[in-house]
């Protein structure tokens, strides 16, 4: 079987063209193998690329621990590289994931993804919560270079008020030139990743929210920037979210089962 490596900012995907639909999707261990960083190709997800009727393809997402995952917006900013790189389209795509139908565009470097309209914000006193595709806790700390994210993380993924399902969460410090530097705990890969899609997407909206932050809103992660520009909706939601930054293919290979 054979696979690509793609990042966006350090989030890291093993994709795979899927579109004969031969890939055992629901042998999660076979996935949790393949994404494991000793014992296979690491990554912290796996997505297949498949067939739809209407539109360019389907996206199908699984977190690093071989269950299938709600929407991820680097994954879905790498599958729509790879798309470009089968040559499925030329610079604007449309495809189906978790969440519903997504557009994208392809332009020097960079790709453009628009996320699903996000219906509001709770904010809270010790963290907000919103839903971008996926759930995410944001919760703005200091010193968060030095900030055990794993550790405060896991302990709200696991907490009663997010049970059954866990939430991702998101730690955010405002830089100087107002850039949110943002580290996230990633429910499914259970570890902190370079860069999360749909969190530093949670991060702006909350910041917008919060503090009149305006689009579009520059972000700053381990695995490097990215940017977040959307509309406030009349509901007091959002709408027109697009998630901006690099996807890039590192290398392929073959799968020996
Ligand atoms: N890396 C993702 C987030 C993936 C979703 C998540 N781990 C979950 O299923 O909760 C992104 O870039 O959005």
């Amino acid at each position: 079987m054979h696979f690509f490596k793609y990042q966006g900012t350090g989030n890291d995907f093993v994709l795979i063209d899927d579109r004969a639909e031969t890939f055992p999707r629901h042998d999660q261990a076979l996935v949790a193998r393949l994404c494991d960083r000793r014992f296979g190709i690491g990554g912290d997800g796996l997505i297949l690329l498949q067939n739809h009727p209407e539109l360019d393809f389907r996206m199908v997402y699984f977190n690093a621990d071989g269950a299938e995952g709600s929407m991820c917006g680097n994954g879905g900013r790498c599958i729509v590289r790879f798309a470009h790189d089968l040559g499925l389209f030329t610079e604007h795509t449309r495809f189906m994931a978790v969440d519903g139908e997504h557009e994208a565009t392809v332009t020097e470097g960079l790709v453009s993804l628009r996320m699903t309209n996000v219906a509001g914000i709770d904010l809270g006193g010790e963290y907000s919560f919103t839903n971008t595709g996926s759930p995410h806790v944001v919760m703005t700390v200091d010193g968060l270079a030095q900030y055990d994210v794993v550790g405060v993380g896991r302990r709200l993924r696991y907490s009663d008020a997010f049970a059954p399902k866990g939430t991702n969460v998101n730690f955010v410090q405002t830089d100087e030139d107002g850039t949110l530097f943002v580290r996230t705990y990633e429910r499914g890969v259970e570890d902190e990743t370079y860069s999360c899609g749909t969190g530093v997407t949670a991060a702006a909206l909350v910041a917008n929210r919060q503090s009149g932050v305006s689009s579009p809103v520059a972000i700053r992660t381990l695995g490097g920037p990215l940017q977040v520009a959307f509309v406030e909706s009349e509901s007091g939601g959002y709408e027109r979210i697009d998630l901006i930054g690099p996807a890039v293919r590192v290398f392929e290979g073959d799968i020996v089962l």
